[in-house]
This record gives structure tokens, sequence and C-alpha cells, in this order.
């Protein structure tokens, strides 16, 4: 697991043997510790060069080993390895190519010298996965770049590219050629020369001026990133220490650190997201298709139909995909408007032609039709692609919420068509719902998969249904919250309780982003409201069921929240972005409540956590007995990487689990009774079974699943 020969007479050469990622598994440390023991003891050894096997430096710690505390105390440990690099009385050389990161970096770091390819990066980014660089790298990286600069580095874990790490002073040379051999000639060069200033634990951190001003400011700055997460607030403390202590008792503290952290829920959680967004790509479909059966035919051109905000994110992702794409839009002023919009994303053409003409779509590989969401308009768009696309294009469309079996059956390809539902701004979110209808076949969804990594997303394949997972989820959630409104709350009570939870935006400044003339439509479509009701209907019963009308109020007086200047808060101007409370709205509260004979009641955060919180999960759990999706991993990678819930967290249903399935049912028990007129809050079967199967771990709710179906 680490190799080691002898290179040019004197330099032995150490290099890491663990694919993919050549992580730091207890074997491999095994072998560092061995041969950094036998480089020492070796006199014909002058100098070390340690590298990563075919490419990759290292990509840190084994995650895989996390979850498990004996096997993170099997084989020597990481502090004690690096200890003992820095210590070596022969000039070590880090040989950087393809990624350092977290351990790996740290490594390097207990090196005397790094010297990188040219296209590494490097980067501690254990935040992420709710822990601190926890073996050494929080003590040593501010001694090498200065607070500020490893602070930023620790506390965002961004990857930094090799000429910014170079600059920093992070890296001490560059190459373009081979790492390795460059790194063995300038051991060689460093032989015999004094190493003591060389040792990053013997160095103090350079001088920084106001340090307690500086590390408050760094912990409301790191409170604000991610909202209730420990791990930045850790890093903070850790680095502080870096500042004001010894290296040994810095060490010391970031050991505590470590320890809580790794222990923690939040690491328990962050470390099932990284996982998770991983398992999407080994896919499956209700009709039995799987990701290792199905051959995806590659896609290299692709046409956008309709160039509103959606349809030019889209253009811009597919392009810097490396896709030649045709954007089409009909409306000649739109066009000009979108093309001049799509060039400055992209800044410049990148691969983009443009038309007015639906025929210019005849020889793409793939159509996204992103026209705005009218099933009619949709209908004749599919109805016309049918007939002008090639045979075998795929037909797409970026509904996020009509049936995609119902455009299929306009066209004569209906295996050929499915979802591509993009999160807004669609060139930047991380989701891609890729929504498989009936018919839809296997190799259309492998092709579409294999385009949505192409363009960097975690794709999730789910089934067909009004709204898919993520906004299906998302309507018991919401309309929650306009009950609260009604029995008493307000959306500043309700919006800081879910910021508190971790969420960057509470459920009434999401809306008002996102505008709630959307959700007007969508439910004027659905019947709800709108000019199909009639006068004699109880406004607040649908079907009967329990139903808030406040949404439709808001938009007939014109509040579509940022996009007109107010919604559910006020803005100093159409499109401005800072909510603050509008007094008209209280007003318009106390007067709907009144009118209605609501009584208002004292609401508390808990509530508001557990009504709209435990009434989306509900919905996550009859998800899963419809076979919408696939595993309680897919919905929680849609929800961490399309809805914003917290990483920490872990994902709506991992959130279950570790609140314990019994107490979320007891819950919504509670809230059913009190509410028995909204369904959402009725605690769905499967739920039910699973508690009533001792709520097994989340990885074994499929087995549940599997014979809950068998019994529908
Ligand atoms: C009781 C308390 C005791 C406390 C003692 C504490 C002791 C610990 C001390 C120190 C700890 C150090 C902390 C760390 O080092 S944490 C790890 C930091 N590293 C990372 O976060 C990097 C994670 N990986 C990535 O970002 C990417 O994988 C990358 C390396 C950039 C490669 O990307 P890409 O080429 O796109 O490949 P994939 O992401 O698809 O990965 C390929 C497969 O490799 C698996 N993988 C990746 N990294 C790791 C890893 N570090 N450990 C284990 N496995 C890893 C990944 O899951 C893929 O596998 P699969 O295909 O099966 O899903």
């Amino acid at each position: 697991m680490a190799q080691y020969r002898i290179v040019s007479g004197s330099v032995a050469v150490i290099s890491i043997q663990n694919p993919p990622v050549n992580a730091l598994s207890a074997a491999v440390r095994e072998g560092l510790l061995l041969s950094v023991r036998a480089a020492a003891s070796d006199p014909l050894v002058r100098s070390v060069v340690i590298s990563g096997h075919n490419g990759p430096f290292c990509g840190g710690a084994d995650i895989k080993e996390f979850g498990n505390v004996s096997h993170l105390e099997s084989g020597p440990h990481l502090v004690e390895i690096f200890e003992s690099v820095e210590a070596l009385a022969k000039p070590v050389v880090a040989a950087i190519e393809g990624f350092a990161l977290g351990g790996g970096l740290e490594l390097a770091l207990a090196c005397h010298y790094r010297f990188g390819h040219s296209e590494a990066r490097v980067g501690l980014p254990e935040v992420s996965l709710g822990l601190l660089p926890g073996a050494g790298g929080s003590q040593r990286l501010p001694r090498l770049l200065g607070v500020r600069a490893a602070l930023d580095m620790i506390v965002t874990g961004r990857h930094v590219a090799a000429g910014e790490a170079l600059k920093l002073g992070l890296l001490d040379r560059l190459t373009d050629g081979n790492t390795v051999d460059a790194a063995v000639r300038f051991a060689q060069s460093a032989e015999g020369k004094p190493l003591d200033d060389r040792r990053l634990g013997n160095r103090p951190c350079p001088p920084l001026e106001n340090i307690d001003a500086f590390f408050e400011e760094a912990l409301i700055h790191a409170r604000g990133r991610a909202r209730g997460a420990a791990a930045p607030l850790a890093c903070v403390q850790a680095v502080r220490g870096a500042a004001t202590l010894p290296f040994l008792k810095g060490m010391e503290l970031e050991k505590r650190l470590m320890e809580t952290l790794m222990t923690s829920g939040q690491a328990q959680a962050s470390r099932y997201c990284f996982f998770t967004e991983r398992g999407a790509a080994r896919w499956t479909t209700p009709t039995g298709a799987r990701w290792d059966t199905c051959r995806a035919r590659p896609i290299s051109t692709a046409a956008v139909i309709g160039l509103g905000t959606m349809g030019r994110g889209i253009t811009v992702a597919l392009a810097r995909a490396g896709l030649s794409v045709v954007a089409v839009e009909t409306q000649e002023h739109q066009l000009d408007e979108a093309q001049r919009a799509v060039s400055r994303m992209l800044k410049g053409g990148g691969g983009v032609s443009y038309s007015a003409d639906l025929q210019a779509a005849a020889g793409a590989d793939l159509v996204v039709e992103a026209v705005f969401e009218d099933m009619a308009v949709k209908e004749e768009i599919f109805k016309q692609l049918s007939s002008v696309c090639k045979p075998g294009a795929l037909l797409a469309t970026n509904t996020s919420s009509l049936d995609i079996d119902r455009l299929a059956s306009c066209t004569l390809r209906p295996e050929q068509v499915l979802g591509l539902h993009f999160f807004a701004p669609a060139h930047v979110m991380r989701l891609l719902e890729v929504v498989s209808g009936p018919r839809t076949s296997p190799q259309t969804v492998a092709a579409a998969m294999q385009l949505g990594r192409r363009m960097g997303k975690v794709s999730v394949a789910v089934g067909n249904c009004p709204g898919f997972v993520g906004n299906r989820m998302l309507k018991p959630y919401l309309e929650q919250a306009y009950f609260l409104l009604e029995e008493g709350a307000s959306p500043e009570l309700v919006d800081a309780a879910l910021e508190e939870f971790g969420f960057p935006m509470g459920v009434f400044k999401m809306s008002d982003l996102s505008g709630l003339d959307i959700g007007w439509r969508v439910r004027k479509e659905e019947g709800l409201t709108g000019p199909g009701v009639t006068a004699d209907q109880p406004m607040r019963t649908r079907r009967g069921r329990r139903y808030s009308p406040l949404g439709d109020l808001m938009c007939e007086e014109g509040r579509y929240g940022q996009k007109t200047g107010r919604g559910w808060y006020l803005y100093d101007r159409p499109g401005a972005r800072v909510a603050r409370s509008d007094p008209w709205l209280r007003s318009f509260l106390e007067e709907y409540r009144e009118r209605h004979g609501l009584l208002a009641r004292r609401i508390d955060q808990q509530e508001v956590l557990e009504r709209c919180l435990y009434a989306l999960i509900n919905e996550g759990f009859r998800v899963l007995e419809d076979g919408v999706a696939a595993s309680p991993q897919n919905i929680d990678a849609i929800y961490v990487f399309g809805y914003g819930w917290p990483k920490h967290r872990g994902g709506p249903m991992f959130y279950a689990a570790q609140v314990g399935l019994a107490r979320v049912l007891e819950g919504l028990e509670k809230y059913h009774k009190a509410h028995p007129d909204s369904p959402h809050l009725q605690p769905c079967s499967l739920l039910r079974r699973l508690v009533a199967s001792g709520s097994p771990p989340i990885h074994k709710w499929s087995e549940v699943v599997k014979g809950h179906r068998s019994q529908l």
C-alpha cells in the first residue's frame, strides 16, 4: 500500500498506492510509516520523495473508515506519521500530481518541500465533511501562509489550483513535466542542506494585528456561512490556536476539537451526503433499468427551446459541458436579449448558435424544451418536435411538475421523451432531476444521466408524478407554512426557525426570490384557484381538505415577491434582494384571520419545524412507497443539492432517521389529530411499517419498502 524504491543512488521514493484516490487507509498508514522509518535508517538514502501512485497524490484520510472508531484506531495515526516525516533528518519533497486534499495536503505540509504539477489542486475540504484538518493541517497551514489565507482555505474547504497555491507559497515549485522526476532532481540538490526552517512545526505563525477582533469577525462570518454547523466554528477556533499557542499546544487543541466533531451527528450527516452524492450515479428505475446494464448513446449536439431565464441557464450549462447548442426562441426581441445574456455568461460565443425557427432543432441529438409552464403550449411544441427532429433524438422537457407521459403521448417516440428538471440558475445549481415516464426507455435515462455528469450535476433518476420528487415534497412543506400564518405565525417567525435549522433562506424569503406567481399559475392549472373556482365554494377548503388562499390573495394584490418589490417582505425596489418586514402584511394577516374567524395563537419555533419538516418527510415516505424515488439517499441528494437542505443535517430522510422514526410518527399523529383536515399530516403507511419493524437504519429501509410494495 506504499511502494518504496531507491532511485538515482540516494533518493527514496515512497509512493502511496490505494486507487482510485490514494486515500490514507490503515494499510496505507502502516506502509507509509514503515517506509519513512526505512528511509531514516538507510545510510545510502540522503533524501526522500513522497508521491501518489498512478496520478493523484492523495485524496486524504479514508472516509469509509470514519464511521467506525476501531477502524480509525487501527494502524498508526496520521499525526504520528506526519511527525516522523517532518522530523526526518533528510530532505523530504512532496511530488503532487492530480490532487492533495485533506490528510493528503497535511502530509505534504509535513514534508520539507512541495513540488506540484501545474494542473494539480490542493485543499483542506474537511469542513464539508463536518470536520477540521485534524492531522496538523490547522496548525501547519497558518504557519506557512499566514492566518488570513489559511483560515480562508480551511473554513471554505475550497480546492486551490496549482498556480494560486504557488503564489500563496503553499507550493514551492511547479512543473509541466513529470513531477516525480522533477522532485527527485530537486531532492538531490537539497541533500545535506539545513532543514530546521523548513519544518513548519518549528515556525511561529506570522504575526497578525488586532487578533481578537479578527477572530471575532471570523466567527461571525463562519456562523453566517452555514448556520448551525459546528465544523466551521471549530476550524476558526483551531486556527486561532495556531495564531496564539505554541505548536504542541495548538496540536492538542486541534485533537480535542477533532474528537468532538468526529463523533458528532453533523459529521455523520455530512459524510452520508458525500456518499449519497456519488451513489446517485448508480441509478435504477422502477421499471428495473440500471446504471450498469444500460449503454448510453453519446450526446454531442443539443437544442434548447425557449430562452427565458431557465432556457438561458440550460444553454450555458450544455455549452460549458462541450456540446454544440442551438438556442431557439420564436420571439425576436427575446432572442436578441437572450443572445447577449448567454454570451455574457459564457464570456463569448462558446459553441452556441441562435434561431427563431424550431426547424433549427432538426439535427440535434437532444432537445430541451424550456418554455413557460403551460401544458397546451408544451404539447404543441412536442407535436412539432416529433416531426422536426431526427430519429433517435431525445426530447426533454424542463417542466417542474407537469406530466411527462402526456407530453410523450404527443410524439411518435414516447420512449425517447423524458424530463430534465433543472433548478434555477440552471448553470449554477448542482441538481438535475432526470424524470422518466412509464414509456421512457432505459437507454434514454442512461444518456441523460451521462449528460448530467458531463455538466457536473448531481443527477438523480426519478419517476413521473406531479412535482416529481423535490416539488412534490415541497408542497406539504409550503402548505404547512401558509397554515401557520393563518394560525398566528408571521413570515419572520417561520423563516427564522428554518434558517436557524440551517436553510440558507426560510420558506417565505425563498418564495419571494423565486416568485409567488409561479405557484399561482400551477394552482390555476390544477383548478385550485382562478376562474374555474365558483363563488359558492368555501375559500379555505378544496376537494374536502384544508386550503390556504393566502398565496393567491398576495398575487391578486400584485405581490409577486422580489421582482415586484413586494411579497411576503418589502424590498427597496423591484429586483432588490434585502428583505424588510412589511407592516402592510401584518394588517393583511390580521384582517384575513378576522374575516375567517381564526384566532391567532402563540406558535413556537419547534412547532414550525415539526409541522413543516415532518409534513415534507411524510411525503418523502410516500414517494418511496410509490417508487418515484429509488432510495431515501436519492431523496436526500435532491434536497441537499437542489433545495438548500443543510448538508450537516444529511437530507430530510436522514434527518428523520436521526430524530428517530418513532418520534416523527408521534409528531405527525399529534398534529394530524389537531388538524384532521390536513391529510399531509396523516402518517403514511410506510412510516408506520418502518416503526413497527423497529426503525431499521436508513440503508436497510429498502428491504421494508420492497416488502411493503409487494403488498400494495
Ligand atoms: C474517535 C475520534 C478519533 C479522531 C481521530 C481523527 C483521525 C483523523 C485524522 C485526520 C483526518 C483527516 C481528514 C481527511 O483527510 S478527511 C478527507 C478529506 N478529503 C476529501 O474530502 C476528499 C474527498 N474526495 C473528493 O473530493 C473527490 O473524491 C476527489 C478526490 C476530488 C476525486 O474526485 P473524482 O475524480 O470526481 O472521483 P469521485 O469523487 O467519484 O471518487 C472516486 C471514488 O473514490 C471514493 N473516494 C474519494 N475520496 C475518498 C476518500 N478520501 N476516502 C475514501 N473514499 C474516497 C469515492 O467515494 C468514489 O468511490 P465510489 O465510486 O465507490 O463512490
